[in-house]
Order: structure tokens, then C-alpha cells, then sequence
């Protein structure tokens, strides 16, 4: 299941990340890559500062609002994010995210999440595409807005041929492990909210947010 987070930041929000970002330093991608991903590695990322902390305050406040990251993702760990930047036919090629990663302590890696930071029409090129077993998808969105997806995908990051894509990437530990089950839950909590909008607090509105509470149970990790 891949999520679209329209305007997950304001234009504000998004002007204030891009002017911490312009006066920051950036260091070789490759230093945060798997090994094997380093190969195809062709970025370049903030290196650790007070403006990429701040940006991260930013970003960690704009998920906590968002209802739709919070009952798409349900969130356990949410690891700090990484500002990339592509230019110059910089890329990121074919790769399958680390399973786990360390901050503090170690989470695993269920959803991967982009916040596009750049303007589309700012740069050419620097799609990112994420392959599923029938076909690949391709995102390049506003600025501001994110995608979330499962990080057992392997995905890429075209070549950007003009101007630069700047992002910033994040990796949520999730407290329903499984892809499958988070669908069927999201599905479910999508209805029983619309089911609400339609009638209020109907029995069936109660019988559905009953299923999916006693699902939580069974599925959840804590
Ligand atoms: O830049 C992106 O949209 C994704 C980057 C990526 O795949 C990664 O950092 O693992
Ligand atoms: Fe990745």
C-alpha cells in the first residue's frame, strides 16, 4: 500500500525547511547507505547539524498532526529524517532499504516516507520509482506533500538531469509489522470514518470500530 500525504507541510512550513537547507552543509550519501546500496548511491545528504535538528522538529510535529500518516502508518519508532540532495545527474539506483537501523536503539524498517521538498517544475529528472510485482510507480510531487511505502520494495531515484531535488527521508517502525494487515486495518478505518460522516455513531459505525479495536489487539506490537 502506497500512501500520498498531500500538503502533510505548509507552504511556510516548506520555506522555512528550504531556508535552513540553504545554509547547510551536505556530505557524500554513500556514508549512510547499506553496503550494497552504496554502490548505487549518487547523493547527497545534510550532514548532522543544529539546522538539520531543527528541520527534524519541523517534520516530527507536521507526522504527529497528520491523521492520515497516524492511521496509515501507526507509528512506533519514527527514526530522525536525512535531507538528500540530487543534482547534476545525481542519483539513487535499485535498492531494498536496511531492514534495521540504528539511532539511539535499533528499529526496524517497515515504511519508508519521502517529503518532497523541491518544486516539481524546479528540477528534471529524479522520479522516484518503486517497483510492485506487476509494474513500477512513479512519484514526483508538490512540494510538501510525502509519500509513505512499504520498505520491503526495492525503489530508485532517477537520475535528476536539471536543477535539484531536495527531500527529506524517514523510516517508521510500525507497531502492526505486516503490510498486509495494516491494509486491511486502514481500509477498515477508512469506512468506519466515512460511515460516521454519513450517520453518526450508528450501530454499524460501533460494530466496525469494534472489529478493527479487537484486530488492533491481536495484531499490535507495543
Ligand atoms: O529520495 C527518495 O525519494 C528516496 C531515497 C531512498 O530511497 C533512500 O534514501 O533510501
Ligand atoms: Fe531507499
Amino acid at each position: 500500500m502506497i500512501i500520498p500525504l498531500p500538503n502533510l507541510l505548509s507552504d511556510n512550513q516548506v520555506k522555512t525547511i528550504m531556508g535552513l537547507v540553504g545554509s547547510a552543509q551536505f556530505e557524500d550519501g554513500k556514508n549512510t547507505a547499506g553496503w550494497h546500496a552504496r554502490e548505487v548511491k549518487n547523493n547527497e545528504q545534510m550532514t548532522q547539524s543544529e539546522p538539520l535538528k531543527e528541520i527534524n522538529q519541523i517534520l516530527s510535529r507536521a507526522l504527529q498532526l497528520n491523521e492520515l500518516f497516524n492511521f496509515a502508518t501507526h507509528p512506533h519508532i519514527i527514526r530522525p529524517f536525512l535531507v538528500s540532495r540530487c543534482k547534476d545527474q545525481g542519483s539513487y539506483g535499485t535498492h531494498i532499504d536496511n531492514a534495521l537501523m540504528f539511532h539511539e536503539r535499533t528499529s526496524r524498517t517497515d515504511i519508508s516516507m519521502t517529503v518532497f521538498l523541491s518544486p516539481p517544475n524546479s528540477y528534471e529528472g529524479g522520479d522516484l520509482v518503486i517497483e510492485e510485482p506487476a509494474a513500477e510507480r512513479r512519484f514526483r510531487m508538490a512540494a510538501g506533500s510525502a509519500i509513505v511505502y512499504p520498505s520491503t520494495t526495492l525503489h530508485r531515484v532517477e537520475p535528476v538531469t536539471k536543477g535539484e531535488r531536495i527531500v527529506a527521508c524517514t523510516w517508521v517502525q510500525s507497531r502492526i509489522r505486516s503490510a498486509e494487515q495494516r491494509e486491511i486495518l486502514f481500509d477498515m478505518d477508512t469506512a468506519r470514518r466515512s460511515l460516521f460522516q454519513k450517520d453518526g455513531k450508528s450501530r454499524e459505525f460501533d460494530l466496525m470500530t469494534k472489529a478493527h479495536a479487537n484486530l488492533m489487539r491481536r495484531w499490535s506490537d507495543v
